[in-house]
């Protein structure tokens, strides 16, 4: 049998602006709408031949298998022994997995009521420390919506940074008996919001608050450690081991956004995500969202070389996407062996990066105009505006969001080279109706699915991270002043000497 990349490797090369040509029904092919979301990916290259050729590779792959395992809560993530099951929590996925997430959220959402009820005295401020998958998936969600919420029940700060800069700004304008401590995180023992924390009940033992462990909640998947850090088993939210840190947001680590933006925006986004898993699970491959995304993701690493993808949002709110989209895609495919030990022998993950539109216009566009390094671009927007201003605000953000998916593709000649515009440039755009809790959380479930795809596709087991051990165990040993520290190269060496 012949290897099914070869089909994708080799296939024709037309120009986008050839395809259009070619196929007057390209754009209803290569668009679709699935929960408040437009997708077009008529920009990107995929044509009928590499449609074919995906879905020979998915097969071959057992994607359809390899996503029912998913969804029944079977252990998919092999290299811990564990499955995947953030989908439960927003309902989806095996009925016992699905019955202990709504327990948890029941539990999630009796403290915060119990909180605004000021059972844990007068809470204005909620202090959320974590990091990783324990920070970002919060931050995008409370920075996208605040603006939306009619509640606005709590300042918010999420601090996720060892660098004590990070914490010393929420800690200078919040009040210490009125801070709601949060700590965030699914093992416990991450230095970086341990010490955090340690510092935080620091500030407030020294302003003298009565009871510093009764404004503390704990977020995690370690209900014991929490508890022997000192924190009231009552306000411990656990979840489970299953649900990974990057895939964490709709467990209890959405603690702050539930809290800030109220229990009903936080089920509409977990509804939201619910619509984007039932789409990935029921709808064809030539009509499924992450999967088509996908089939473009690996065509361009694959065959047309491309190391980088780049993502803007042209919606101040989604700022924080691109962030995200990092620890997503990066930490889940960046690997160099399959899920069963084997060299990949293939590009895995590109690198994710991008910004916001128009800032990024007037940046970096330069480079994927006319350098030379083939750059897949996505294109984020929101047909609602964001902001009551003059609507000219919002129409020159969309104009000139369009704009540039239309002049990557079509170039423009020029005698003078330097003025030139090669063109063929492939982008793909997702055009919101409006951003709300479900819309986001449609998003948000879309590029969960479609770094699975991904996963799958190439083989690859997309929910463990040992990559990020290594550094972890060095800076102990150079913390603790250990044998290993001192074997370690003279440059380490001499950067340790000068600074610590
Ligand atoms: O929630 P924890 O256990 O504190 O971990 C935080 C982050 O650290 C990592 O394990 C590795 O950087 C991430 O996957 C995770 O989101």
């Amino acid at each position: 049998m012949t290897d099914p990349w070869t089909a994708i490797e080799t296939a024709k090369q037309p120009r986008l602006t050839e395809l259009f040509e070619a196929d007057p029904d390209r754009l209803s092919k290569f668009s679709l709408e699935e929960g408040g979301l437009y997708f077009d990916f008529a920009k990107t290259h995929l044509d009928d031949g590499l449609l074919e050729a995906f879905e020979k590779l998915a097969e071959a792959q057992d994607l359809a298998g390899k996503r029912e395992a998913l969804f029944a809560g079977e252990a998919v993530n092999i290299s811990e022994g564990r499955a995947a099951e953030h989908m439960a929590q927003r309902g989806q996925g095996a009925p016992d997995s699905v019955a202990l997430a709504t327990s948890f959220q029941a539990r999630m959402r009796a403290l915060i009521e119990a909180i605004g009820a000021g059972a844990l005295g007068d809470i204005r401020h909620i202090l959320h420390l974590g990091i990783g998958g324990s920070a970002l998936g919060p931050d995008f969600v409370i920075d996208a919506l605040a603006r939306e919420s009619e509640e606005g029940l709590y300042n918010v700060a999420i601090v996720s940074n060892v660098d004590g800069a990070a914490l010393e700004g929420p800690l200078s304008f919040f009040e210490p008996e009125h801070t709601l401590l949060a700590i965030a995180s699914k093992s416990f023992t991450t230095s970086e919001t341990m010490l955090n924390a340690e510092s935080t009940l620091q500030w407030m033992r020294e302003a003298d608050v009565a009871d510093p462990f009764g404004q503390m909640v704990a977020l995690t998947a370690a209900p014991d450690r929490a508890i022997a850090f000192g924190i009231d088993e009552t306000r411990v939210l656990p979840f489970p081991e299953t649900v990974g840190g990057r895939y964490s947001l709709w467990s209890s680590i959405g603690f702050p956004i539930a809290a800030a933006l109220g229990w009903g925006a936080f089920e509409r986004l977990l509804e939201g995500a619910a619509a984007m898993d039932r789409h990935f699970r029921l709808a064809d491959w030539r009509q499924n969202a992450p999967v088509l995304a996908a089939f473009a993701d690996l065509y361009y690493t694959q065959a047309r070389g491309a190391e980088t993808r780049a993502v803007f949002a042209y919606d101040e709110r989604l700022r924080l996407l691109p962030d995200y989209l990092q620890q997503l895609e990066m930490e889940s495919n960046g690997k160099a062996v399959t899920a069963d030990g084997k060299p990949l022998g293939r590009p895995s993950a590109p690198i994710t990066w991008g910004g916001v539109g128009t800032d990024a216009q007037h940046a970096v566009f330069q480079l994927l105009h006319q350098g030379t390094h083939l750059v897949p671009a996505e294109f984020i927007a929101v047909a609602e505006a964001g902001d009551k201003l003059d609507d000219a605000h919002h129409e020159q953000l969309l104009v000139n969001c369009f704009a540039q998916g239309a002049a990557l593709m079509a170039g423009r000649d020029n005698d003078d080279p330097a003025r030139a515009f090669p063109g063929d440039r492939p982008s793909t755009t997702i055009l919101m109706e409006q951003l709300d809790p479900a819309s986001l959380g449609a998003l948000i479930a879309f590029y969960e699915h479609r770094t699975f795809v991904n996963a799958a596709l190439l083989g690859i087991n997309p929910f463990d991270q040992f990559g990020v051990e290594l550094g972890k165990d060095i800076a102990r040993a150079i913390a603790a002043d250990d044998e290993e520290a001192l074997a370690l190269d003279p440059s380490t060496l001499a950067l340790i000497e000068r600074a610590l």
